[in-house]
């Protein structure tokens, strides 16, 4: 009605017109003009049009209790025997009270009163919830409030079945599971509670204030630079709620509000329940603890010999592989132990052992510069045969640099093909030293074999990948680890055999020591550097290890997402974009 009131003639007429034709019912038609044309209604109409003047000047009542107002004036003027007045006075009563009960809102419905066995006035109110029982986990953990004794919800798990509910939170407590009092309960006796129940489960919470978890609003992505089993961490709140994961793996981080524990899950696993991680802090602390093992593993081994090797008739497309000088992988040992030194002191104070990397996806565009791709291994592992392989199968694809080196050239080596030999000044820093000759590669020469277009191929010690560890590069590191001793021996004894005399890559002998020295050395690597390595190719058969690794390398260099470090895709500062944007010197 209101907003559209019309004079009442108008309105009768507006609606006959409007409904006339719809109805053939004369009946009908006579009820709806008797109905409109009703004096009452009038009336009623009349009323609203002066409510409505009144609603403008918004009034406010003078009294609220003209009632008694009223029946006290009544009272007194009876006393005075003016009865006109008295009989106005009381048959307005009514009246009166309907305005009293207006201007008091007594219209408004009422509350029950409190009860009077309300237990405290500080008791929380109570919330009833009632979850649908599926073979899915309740996707929380409980623990017992040291000080109050109550059932708490320690976590809630992002993607289980209470966060989908969006019903139970952290902190919450639990009074009831299904009608049964959890007081002086444990949580692990809740677990039975709630396998007892059939369709359905019901909590009866009293519930905490409600904090939104701002940073999952963020995707945050990292890839674990440790290897974790929560069956072999006696520490964790709950097994069955911890994500297992290896060195390597790309995890989601979906919380990181507890300082122990996070949230994350599978990359690989989509829409999958998140679980529980040891916190970036939870890790380092553990680490410091333990000293790492590396140091403490116990050396059967004199450093390892160098095997000369020479090749005849060398092809330029073989050029960097006449000579190993991966100088680190042979004489290493003492950078072993002092990089282990420096990294256990660190771990008290200044360098942090590695947890988790942020990463994130990089696809590579076909007018970027391809990712330098970084060898690394024990010496005789075969990085070399691995690399001759692949420039070999792919030579448009694939190229190496020459390396540079202040030892005098032999009769069979070509400058600039085999090395490129140097002076001693050439050097200002040592960077590889092998029987008192420096060996090295300009990092210049790294440049020139990608702004061909090509992929280089570096192989180096482990130590120097930090070198190459920057946008510009976005090294690929591959580690090409030795299989276990007995096909170690299998595969060498094998190949000896089926090489031919005219080989002009004679097969090197190895001794068992010099299989014991590879898989220790190797072992060693790994625990020092291999959270800088983006795979591991096991190099027993080499068939097998040159499929795997070619396979691989050609998803880098095609358009999949490959996850980097954030820091190569974050815009630097001018000062670093300055020093990284071409790395130059010796590695
Ligand atoms: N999977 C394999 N099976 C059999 N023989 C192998 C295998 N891998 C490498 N070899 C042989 O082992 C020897 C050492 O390999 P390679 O020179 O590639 O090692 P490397 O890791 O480059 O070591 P270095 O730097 O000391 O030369 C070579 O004779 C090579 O042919």
């Amino acid at each position: 009605m209101r907003g559209c009131v019309l004079p009442p003639h108008l309105q009768a007429s507006s609606v006959m017109s409007g409904t006339g034709s719809r109805t053939d019912r004369e009946e009908d038609y006579r009820f709806l003009h008797s109905m409109l044309m009703e004096k009452k209604l009038h009336l009623l109409f009349k009323i609203h049009e002066r409510l409505r003047r009144f609603e403008k000047r918004s009034p406010v009542p003078v009294q609220h209790n003209a009632a008694s107002l009223a029946s006290d004036v009544s009272d007194s003027v009876q006393t005075s025997f003016c009865r006109a007045d008295t009989v106005l006075l009381s048959s307005s009563q009514s009246l009166l009270s309907v305005h009293d009960a207006v201007a008091q809102r007594d219209f408004e419905p009422t509350l029950p009163p409190i009860p009077d066995d309300v237990p405290d006035e500080e008791e929380d109110s109570v919330k009833i919830v009632s979850l649908v029982k599926t073979k899915e986990p309740l996707g929380a953990t409980l623990k017992k409030d040291k000080s109050t004794g109550a059932i708490v919800v320690a976590r809630i798990l992002r993607g289980g079945a209470a966060d989908k509910s969006g019903l139970i939170h952290e902190g919450d407590e639990l009074k009831e599971v299904n009608g049964v009092s959890l007081e002086h309960r444990k949580p692990k006796e809740i677990l039975p509670l709630l396998a007892r129940s059939e369709s359905e489960i019901k909590f009866t919470i009293i519930p905490a204030s409600y904090k939104e978890d701002m940073s999952s609003s963020k995707k945050l992505f990292v890839r674990a630079l440790f290897d974790y089993d929560p069956n072999e961490d006696p520490t964790v709140p709950c097994k069955d709620a911890a994500v297992a994961f290896q060195r390597g793996d790309i995890l989601q981080i979906v919380s990181t509000e507890d300082d122990t524990w996070w949230q994350a899950c599978h990359l690989r696993d989509g829409n999958a329940r998140a679980g529980l991680i040891p916190s970036q802090q939870l890790h380092e602390r553990r680490v410091a603890l333990q000293r790492p093992k590396a140091l403490f593993k116990p050396r059967r081994v004199k450093p390892p010999v160098m095997h000369p090797q020479i090749i005849e008739g060398l092809l330029p497309l073989l050029a960097g592989l006449r000579r190993s000088f991966r100088l680190g992988r042979k004489s290493s040992l003492d950078r072993e132990a002092s990089w282990s030194r420096r990294w256990s002191t660190g771990v008290h104070g200044s360098v942090c052992p590695p947890t988790y990397i942020e990463v994130m996806p990089y696809c590579r565009s076909p007018k970027d510069r391809h990712r330098l791709v970084v060898l690394v291994g024990p010496s005789g592992v075969g990085v070399n045969e691995l690399k001759r392989r692949l420039l070999i199968s792919d030579p448009d694809r694939y190229s190496v640099t020459i390396p540079h080196t202040t030892r005098a050239k032999t009769r069979q080596e070509i400058e600039g093909v085999d090395y490129h030999f140097v002076s001693i000044h050439i050097f200002e820093k040592e960077y590889g030293r092998y029987k008192g000759h420096y060996y090295g590669t300009s990092l210049d020469s790294v440049h020139q074999v990608l702004a061909e277009g090509k992929v280089c191929l570096l192989d180096v010690h482990p130590s120097k990948i930090t070198h190459v560890y920057t946008s510009e590069f976005k090294p690929y590191v591959v580690f090409v680890k030795p299989p276990p001793i007995e096909e170690l021996r299998l595969t060498r004894r094998r190949s000896k055999f089926t090489s031919d005399e005219r080989d002009t890559n004679p097969v090197r002998i190895f001794s068992d020591e010099d299989f014991e020295n590879m898989i220790d050395l190797a072992e060693t690597m790994e625990n020092q550097y291999g959270h800088l390595f983006d795979k591991v190719v096991v190099n027993g058969d080499i068939a097998v290890a040159f499929r795997e690794l070619k396979a691989d390398l050609k998803k880098t260099q095609e358009k999949d997402i490959q996850w980097i470090p954030a820091q190569w895709i974050y815009s630097p500062s001018t000062k670093e974009r300055r020093s990284c944007s071409h790395v130059t010197g010796w590695i």
